[in-house]
């Protein structure tokens, strides 16, 4: 019996509740007025990278949409994770605001998001390549909003199978009393380096967190086991580490409320999670490209928790021999030369041409890309690439800022050629521009055009991982899924026929 007082403390900034008048819609509210540039939060959610995800042969349905919880790989960062199709899962504000259709309807916006290892490296971490190294990718407020807002953010090709708004029809402002009452407070938890070693980073109280109070609205998205099994990897997708599941059942729940995802195991556990409601028996499992019903869990503080205590929930013994059978048996530390390309970034201020290369090769993993946009070409320019009818045509552009051109849509492969020096004495480049899979029809480059960009600065170059080669993918990488007690299993996802999974 909780209180509803204590479900949203008075300092609580972000709350998510149920829209009223739905049976079936949630949204993320401001408690306060929010000032045009400012963060929704001081940190931001952490993207997962689902690389070339594949149907799983039973739901051989073209309108299955494997994509229903995620965004377009490119729009993170992550369209060079695999080789034909990214899928990034921004999971946090990203998941829990609702998307509008309605052109210039939003008042979020999303900046992206910063890569590193945090801390666990393949020479030296068991750890290595089983926690995202995409995080932080924060949002601003892109209008001001008054107390009771509902967050909206732009997001025209995001199919979904989680009940959002979609039309994008501004609402009655609920009051702050109706969110006092029914809202869950958002938060509640901050990221931050986890104390448990080996375990990348984790979720801190904001606040002291009374017994027995919510700690968080854990909306969960179900995911089944076949899909995240990669073909094109030996490997199961690093998903997995971030769902919730049991053994007894081919189903699994992924939490996508902020920070939730960044609470890690403890055998003495400080939080533990209980059904809001028990999850409608009648989801129609093999069908979960329909819109399901919100399901809802809620991550309930056992004991009293202080402000800057780590939050640890025990994902069982499963998951723990698991964990332990991984760092005594399995995991090796890798031993061929590696840089990844952020630490490269840093390191290198100078790019070397192609000619330069050869002699210093950048490492093995490496390629260079640059922000262009082939859609900027003046009239001029085009002509001149149209009219040359011979094959390959050399077309030449001079590189130059256009609104949005650091968009992460607009990174793309190319090869230095040139190094030269602009007027101020800075070095800027000649690179032949490349084609990737992913990029929008109006970005390809016809395949006997030879397209040169010249004065190119640094800044707009920069090096990428190639496909595969990132911690995610390693041979070693850990992965299970959180264990969820049995009982918060609803018997009719439980494997009947089937013999249960070994995990
Ligand atoms: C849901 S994520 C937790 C967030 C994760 N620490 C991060 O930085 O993204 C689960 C993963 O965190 C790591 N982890 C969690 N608890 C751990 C522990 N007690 N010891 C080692 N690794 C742990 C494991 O890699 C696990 O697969």
């Amino acid at each position: 019996d909780i209180s509803s007082s204590s479900r949203v403390p008075d300092e609580c900034q972000l709350v998510y509740a149920r829209v009223p008048d739905t049976d079936d819609q949630w949204a993320t509210y401001t408690m306060i007025p929010r000032k045009t540039g400012t963060n929704v939060r001081k940190h931001g959610d952490i993207v997962i990278q689902w690389t070339d995800p594949e149907f799983p042969n039973y739901m051989d349905d073209e309108s299955y949409n494997y994509d229903r919880l995620t965004w377009n790989g490119q729009e993170t960062g992550g369209q060079y994770e695999g080789k034909f199709v990214v899928e990034s899962i921004v999971t946090g504000i990203g998941m829990v605001a609702q998307s509008t259709t309605n052109n210039g309807g939003h008042n979020v916006l999303p900046l992206v998001p910063r890569v590193d290892e945090g801390s666990l490296t393949r020479f030296d971490s068991p750890g290595a390549g089983a926690t995202t190294s995409y995080h932080n990718l924060t949002w601003w407020f892109s209008k001001d909003l008054e107390a009771g807002d509902e967050l909206l953010y732009s997001h025209e090709g995001k199919k979904t199978t989680i009940p959002q708004s979609g039309n994008g029809n501004v609402r009655k402002r609920p009051s702050l009393e109706y969110l006092k009452e029914n809202a869950y407070c958002m938060d509640n938890l901050f990221p931050r380096k986890s104390r448990v070693k080996e375990a990348g980073r984790g979720a801190y109280a904001t606040r002291d967190l009374l017994k027995d109070s919510i700690v968080g609205p854990v909306p969960v998205a179900l995911v089944h086991r076949d899909e995240l099994r990669s073909k094109t990897n030996h490997n199961d997708q690093l998903l997995l580490n971030y769902c919730l599941g049991h053994n007894s059942s081919n189903w699994l729940l992924f939490p996508y409320s902020p920070i939730i995802n960044l609470i890690n195991h403890y055998n003495v556990p400080n939080v533990e999670l209980q059904w809001s409601a028990p999850p409608s028996s009648n989801i129609n499992q093999n069908d979960n490209k329909k819109i399901q019903p919100m399901m809802l869990l809620e991550l309930v503080a056992t004991r009293p928790i202080q402000k800057g205590e780590e939050i640890y929930l025990n994902y069982g013994k499963e998951w723990e021999d698991a964990w332990w059978k991984h760092d005594r048996d399995i995991w090796k530390p890798s031993n061929t030369h590696y840089t990844p390309s952020y630490v490269m970034d840093d390191a290198i201020r100078m790019m070397r041409t192609e000619q330069e290369q050869k002699e210093h090769p950048y490492p093995d993993n490496l390629f260079t890309s640059c922000f262009y946009r082939y859609s900027d070409r003046s009239e001029d320019e085009r002509a001149t690439g149209q009219n040359s009818k011979k094959k390959d045509s050399i077309t030449s552009f001079r590189w130059h800022l256009t609104k949005g051109l650091y968009d992460l849509k607009n990174f793309r492969p190319c090869q230095v050629l040139k190094r030269m020096e602009d007027n101020s004495g800075r070095s800027a480049y000649a690179a032949r521009i490349l084609n990737r899979p992913g990029l929008d029809i109006t970005e390809i480059i016809p395949k006997d055009e030879l397209h040169v960009v010249t004065h190119i600065p640094r800044a707009a170059i920069q090096f990428s991982d190639k496909a595969y080669t990132t911690d995610q993918h390693l041979k070693y990488a850990f992965r299970h899924e959180i264990g969820l007690p049995e009982d918060l299993i609803p018997s009719s996802w439980k494997i009947k026929d089937q013999p249960a999974i070994d995990a």
